[in-house]
């Protein structure tokens, strides 16, 4: 079978995927201590998501990357309650998450109109405080853009990811390069005969110690969590980083795969994933792919007969294991229909899911002797 794919590249000049901004409070007005008067709470600063917003227009906009909220008036003879500071909006995509500088993860910006506190303003002078105000809250907060797509490839360097999604997305794929400095997460669609799309993210390769922020860590598997489905990809040979690392069986590959997601984020491992195989051209692809399913019939035991630091927690159950090639088209066509059924069966389970929790939230509602037994 020949494999023809056109694919159309749309680079995003300098792409950035976080940013790191100050944000200060408002300080509070000036209590009056002659007439008892509070003085205006300083303004907030707060995140709010809007569909359109890039970070890079953040950064164009704002070059100094401070923000601060208004001071809050003094309390006065004609305004014994001093107004409060206006506050300060940072306008920023949707799909972010916003930490401290910490680490401490402060909130997600998932829907357009989501909005989150970021600084504090002051409290206005009273009594309490002797009529003295207090100054706003003061930080440095990072937001990170995470990748939207409906499947994550997750894969060691070399597994045939790339391969993969060219040879998937026929007719006109689009394919659209977000820069890193090194790193290069790309969207193609896999398009279908009747137009039905749907998004694949093409991530760079994982490595060992990929959850404690090596290779391109944190920066790649941020992405995968917003995936709906994974796809991991596995060279049916095997996989060596370098000649002073220890050589990884498919099977291997399989279990360090999990383990890093896990170590990354445990929820990650109850996202549904296919199991790829690829490179099953190559001429020893079937003995390695005999031995892979044994392991895979039973992974619980079969992981045991390996070192403990390969050995996940939890083990990846896969809706799906396809062997297939890149190269040759081999088993390719099963793939995409496998894809498109599986995000499907998602959809109606999570439709499901959401409408019982509506009739629960509903049936709560509805007092107890109106609820037909
Ligand atoms: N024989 C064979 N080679 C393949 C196949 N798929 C990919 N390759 C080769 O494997 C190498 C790596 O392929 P890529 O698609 O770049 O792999 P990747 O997983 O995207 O690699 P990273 O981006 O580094 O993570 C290339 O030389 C491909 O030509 C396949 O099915 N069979
Ligand atoms: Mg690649």
């Amino acid at each position: 079978m020949v494999w023809t794919s056109r694919v159309c590249c749309r680079k995003y000049g300098n792409f950035v995927d976080n940013i790191r901004l100050y944000v200060k409070g408002g300080s509070g007005g000036m209590g009056l201590p002659r007439l008892g008067g509070h003085g205006g709470n300083g303004g907030d600063v707060w995140v709010v998501a809007k569909k359109g917003i890039t970070l890079k227009q953040i950064k164009d906009k704002h070059p100094n990357k401070r923000f601060t909220a208004g001071v809050g008036s003094n309390s006065s003879i004609h305004a014994l309650r001093g107004a409060k500071g206006e506050d300060a909006q940072v306008l920023a995509p949707v799909g972010i998450s916003v930490t401290s500088d910490d680490g401490r993860i402060l909130g997600e910006l998932n829907f357009e109109g989501d909005s989150l506190l970021v600084a504090k303003g002051g409290q206005g002078g009273t009594l309490t405080s002797g009529f003295l105000p207090s100054k706003g809250q003061t930080r440095q907060i990072r937001l990170d853009l995470k990748l939207i797509a409906d499947l994550g490839l997750v894969g060691f360097p070399n597994a045939g990811k790339s391969s993969l999604l060219t040879a998937l997305s026929h007719a006109k794929p689009r394919i659209a390069s977000y820069s890193f400095t090194t790193l290069r997460p790309e969207i193609g669609k896999v398009i279908y005969n009747d137009h039905k799309q749907v998004s694949v993210a093409d991530l760079p390769g994982l490595i060992e110690g990929a959850h404690e922020n090596k290779g391109m860590g944190h920066r790649f598997l941020k992405h995968v969590e917003r995936t709906k489905q994974l796809m991991f990809v596995v060279d049916v040979c095997g996989f060596q980083l370098a000649s002073n690392t220890p050589f990884r069986s498919a099977f291997e590959t399989v279990l360090l795969l999990t383990k890093e997601l896990e170590l990354y984020k445990e929820e990650l491992l109850g996202k549904p994933a296919i199991l790829v195989i690829n490179k099953m051209d190559l001429p020893e692809a079937q003995s390695h792919f005999r031995e892979l399913e044994a392991y895979l019939e039973n992974q619980e035991e079969s992981s045991h007969l390996f070192s403990e630091d390969v050995i996940p927690k939890s083990l990846m159950r896969f809706t799906h294991i396809i062997p297939v090639s890149a190269t040759t088209g081999l088993g390719l066509p099963l793939l995409k229909s496998l894809i498109r059924q599986s995000l499907e069966e998602q959809d109606v389970i999570e439709t499901e899911g959401q409408r019982s929790e509506r009739l629960l939230k509903l049936r709560s509602e509805i007092p107890t002797s109106s609820v037909p037994s």
